[in-house]
């Protein structure tokens, strides 16, 4: 089934693969050469009008993860410590993260109350990133092979929708055909070319990360997440990179999760990291972009506003991550690792466990398959 081009939510797929030296550039279309995630930060900064990055919360921000970085409270054990997580890391650890990172996007729900779509298992009612990781537990508890490529590059919109439904009545997941798209797209492409499974993907790659996203963007279109920004292509990637972020955190950096240029990897722009940037005044919206936010007014996959809050996202974490490298090692802690992956994770996970003090700090809402 081919992603729905008429749907406005998916920006059309036609893809053109440059003959490049890609270790220059990434996946381009109509001919543009694309800047790194990092770079494409830093140019979305500069240009940007309706978001600003404040070097009072940078400092703030950095303090904070510095200390949980030091007490160990931040680590890279945190993914596999969430018990929806795969505990073990094996082969089938790799698949489970690649099919779950296929669909790790809009998590929040269309319709004009919001009814949050919910999943519960073991007694427990999860919302969001979380309900998905449920309900992924419960088909596989279930006997159904979601994480095959086999099932899933077949699989049809009725038994999607099965298993991803919601335990609250009305509320469904969103964008469930452009789900089934990403599947058949990416599980058939692994079948044809991988063996049926990402682990070779990963072994074609050398342990360079650059050299795995690059393999990623190229050979699976539904995670291309690029745009044309002020006539310069900058690619975003956070599915890509969180793809590679969460193999990395799940094998604690070993053996298939063994990266030597991990720290090369940038935050991964969601919906929900820029609301913690705004709390801590390390990130800004002019008051029209945060009026057009708090009217629940959804921005254009690509538009500038969009654009410029992911951009600055990526650069306010590059930051960070400075600032928290020159206070560790101004402490005698310079060997504590410190990347992107970890103040994302940091950042993703305050927004959890902080829900209600940031409840008046709009997110902003995109339909897309990108985020
Ligand atoms: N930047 C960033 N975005 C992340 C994650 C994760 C899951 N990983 C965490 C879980 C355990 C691990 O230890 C990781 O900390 C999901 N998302 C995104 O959030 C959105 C869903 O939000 P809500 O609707 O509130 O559930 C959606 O765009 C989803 O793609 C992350 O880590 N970083």
């Amino acid at each position: 089934m081919e992603v729905s081009r008429s749907r406005k939510l998916t920006p059309s797929w036609n893809i053109h693969i440059q003959q490049f030296d890609f270790s220059k550039v990434f996946f381009s279309r109509s001919n543009m050469s694309v800047l790194s995630p990092k770079k494409s930060g830093e140019f979305i900064t500069k240009n940007a009008k309706n978001v600003f990055i404040e070097e009072s919360g940078i400092k703030k921000l950095a303090h904070e993860i510095a200390e949980e970085l030091k007490s160990k409270e931040l680590s890279i054990d945190g993914f596999s410590q969430h018990e929806l997580h795969p505990q073990k890391a094996d082969e089938a650890a790799v698949d489970w993260i690649f099919f779950a990172d296929t669909l790790n996007f809009c998590f929040w729900s269309a319709d004009k109350d919001h009814k949050s779509w919910e999943v519960s298992w073991n007694g427990k009612t999860y919302t969001g990133y979380f309900a998905f990781c449920a309900a992924i537990k419960k088909a596989l508890e279930n006997g159904i092979p979601i994480t095959s490529p086999k099932f899933y590059s077949q699989v049809t919109s009725e038994q999607l929708e099965k298993i991803l439904r919601s335990d609250n009545p009305n509320a469904k997941v969103t964008l469930l055909e452009d789900r089934v798209a990403c599947l058949h797209q990416t599980g058939k492409k692994l079948i044809e070319k991988y063996k049926g499974s990402f682990v070779e993907c990963i072994k074609e790659c050398s342990n360079s990360a650059q050299s795995l996203l690059k393999l990623i963007v190229q050979e699976f279109p539904c995670f291309c997440d690029e745009a044309t920004f002020h006539g310069q292509r900058v690619a975003i990637y956070k599915r890509a990179q969180i793809l590679i972020g969460d193999i990395w955190a799940c094998f604690r950096g070993q053996g298939l999760g063994h990266f030597t240029d991990i720290d090369t990897i940038t935050m991964f722009a969601d919906y929900r990291i820029p609301q913690v940037m705004i709390h801590f005044g390390a990130m800004k919206y002019s008051d029209e972009l945060m009026a057009l936010l708090k009217s629940d007014t959804f921005l254009e996959n690509g538009s500038e506003n969009e654009v410029e809050i992911r951009g600055c996202s990526i650069e306010v974490v590059e930051q960070v991550a400075d600032e928290v490298r020159k206070i560790l090692q101004s402490q005698g802690h310079s060997d504590l690792t410190v990347n992107a992956i970890l103040i994302d994770h940091f950042l993703w996970d305050y927004r959890r466990k902080h829900a209600e003090e940031l409840e008046s700090i709009p997110f902003h809402k995109t339909l897309s398959i990108y985020y």
